[in-house]
């Protein structure tokens, strides 16, 4: 790709093999080289150059505000996320794909989450069981690590929504989406490395897409096919109709749609796009209730308590709990799921109103993290205050209509993104976190093995990650019932 010409780089030196140089640094040093090209050239653009491209960041509501509005054939999401994850070696070309799921996420399934609630929460009782309970010794301490068990907790949470039972519940299937994610993301890396004229004969070793694909459909397919022929046979309405995902898309598809390996396609991208983005949210925000038990377990039980002892394990429980809801968003502000969000492939030559030039061709990304530490947004931005967006004469008011909520989107919180492709699943992702958390306060006393200690971020290139082999604390709680 060409080098961007007259944008300041930060982070590269000059010479022949500058860009080469910075690219391998650039796997610990990104996150910072945006840090510095924020204090630099805030409200304006500069470049960095990341893994395997120059990337140009924009920083500030104006500019921001333009990549957001910028259309589809100007500035791509999709083109941005085939290119970023290498789609088509690890995820299949789903650019030709109808964008059905993304409205279903984001009305059906989040409309239909009162209805769906009870069956989440017996889903959560029964993952935490096999999980994490059954694993406790007796009524000690035990010591584990948790990305994994929560990772497959997330999973079937999500698939009893997006396949219902008993699917959602089967070892391999969740077996299957919970590494799809971890392949498709190193798959990825090591593609990235090579030239374009390479990558189609390193995509055929290194994809993990055949083997995915044929273990998922020796899973799905059955189970799928049986949903069709009752859906063929009953038509619209019919008793004990299955409300989820799935279903949702038989109803509502194209005849392209419904077709058993477009739908298996389908549920495995959905499940890339939710589990690990939920499960390593949870995770960090989960080191911060364990880290910190007296500041955060305790008021966050009590708030937990206080809530579901008036409306029970319901839809509406989850909106009262607002200490909950900002220490949430909190995580998402102070770790997030990277530097850099709203990453956008440029389709045609596109002007920024500072007079910055974009050539078609180049990427294009917001300094998310970098916004979420300015000191002048968010005061003392390096230190982690669960409770920095509570506030208590906001108790009454609906999640949605207020500021500072986990799911509210703005130039200045930018972990979903904001605008026309600000994460459609984040609704229900708020909800299930919620849950899950509620869950472990009432059922595990928790702490960190090294008591106190937030385990340190793992950074990759502009990719952020909860430390996978630091191990909590847990043990049982007579949980009370409600
Ligand atoms: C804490 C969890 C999550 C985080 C932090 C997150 C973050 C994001 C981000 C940053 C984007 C891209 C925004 C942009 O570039 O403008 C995105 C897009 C998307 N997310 Fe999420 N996500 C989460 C959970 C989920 C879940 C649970 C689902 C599905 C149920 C989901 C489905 C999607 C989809 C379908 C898109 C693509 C939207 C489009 O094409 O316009 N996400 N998400």
């Amino acid at each position: 790709m060409a080098e961007p010409a007259q944008i300041p780089v930060v982070g590269a030196g000059t010479g022949p093999f500058a860009g080469q140089l910075a690219s391998m640094r650039s796997i610990k040093s990104l996150k910072d080289w945006v840090g510095e090209g924020y204090r630099k050239y805030y409200s304006t653009v500069f470049k960095v150059r990341a893994f395997q491209d120059w990337q140009l960041i924009v920083s500030g509501p104006t500019l921001i505000d333009e990549l957001r509005k910028a259309p589809d054939d100007v500035l791509s999401f999709r083109e941005a996320t085939a290119i970023g994850i290498q789609s088509d070696y690890t995820l299949g070309d789903w650019r030709d794909e109808t964008p059905l799921h993304i409205g279903l996420v984001k009305t059906r399934l989040t409309r239909s989450l009162p209805g769906l609630f009870p069956s989440v929460v017996e889903e959560i009782d029964a993952a935490f069981s096999d999980e994490i309970t059954n694993k406790l010794h007796g009524n000690e301490w035990t010591t584990m690590a948790v990305v994994d068990p929560l990772s497959r907790v997330v999973c079937r949470t999500s698939n009893r929504v997006f396949v219902g039972l008993p699917l959602c519940r089967n070892p391999e299937y969740v077996d299957i989406n919970v590494r799809y994610t971890v392949d498709v993301i190193v798959s990825a890396n090591i593609i990235k490395q090579f030239p374009q004229f390479l990558k189609p004969l390193v995509g055929r070793y290194m994809t993990p897409i055949p083997k995915t694909y044929a273990k998922a459909s020796r899973v799905m397919t059955e189970f799928i096919d049986e949903r069709k022929r009752q859906s063929e046979e009953h038509g619209k309405n019919w008793e004990d109709k299955p409300d989820d995902f799935l279903q949702w898309i038989l109803d509502a598809g194209e005849a392209r749609d419904k077709e058993t390996p477009a739908l298996i396609t389908r549920l495995l991208r959905l499940n890339f796009a939710a589990i690990h983005t939920t499960a390593l949210s949870f995770t960090f925000a989960l080191y911060h209730v364990a880290a910190e038990p007296v500041k955060y377990q305790e008021a966050l039980r009590q708030e937990v308590h206080e809530v579901l002892s008036r409306h029970g394990w319901t839809k509406p429980a989850m909106e009262k709990m607002r200490k909950m809801d900002s220490l949430l968003r909190e995580t998402q502000r102070y770790h997030g799921l990277g530097a850099l969000s709203m990453t956008r492939l440029a389709m045609q030559d596109f002007t920024f109103s500072d007079g910055t030039h974009v050539k078609k061709g180049q990427l294009v990304a917001a300094a998310s993290r970098a916004t979420h530490y300015d000191g002048s947004i968010y005061p003392e931005p390096d230190k982690f205050d669960g409770f920095r967006f509570y506030n208590e004469n906001e108790e009454k008011e609906d999640e949605l209509s207020l500021p500072n909520r986990l799911v509210s989107t703005s130039f200045d919180f930018l972990t979903f993104g904001t605008g026309r492709h600000a994460c459609p699943g984040r609704f229900w992702a708020a909800n299930e976190m919620k849950a899950m958390m509620a869950y472990m306060l009432t059922h595990y006393d928790m702490k960190m093995e090294h008591e106190g200690e937030v385990p340190k971020e793992q950074w990759f290139g502009s990719a952020v990650v909860p430390d996978r082999s630091a191990r909590m604390m847990l043990r049982k709680r007579e949980a009370q019932v409600y």
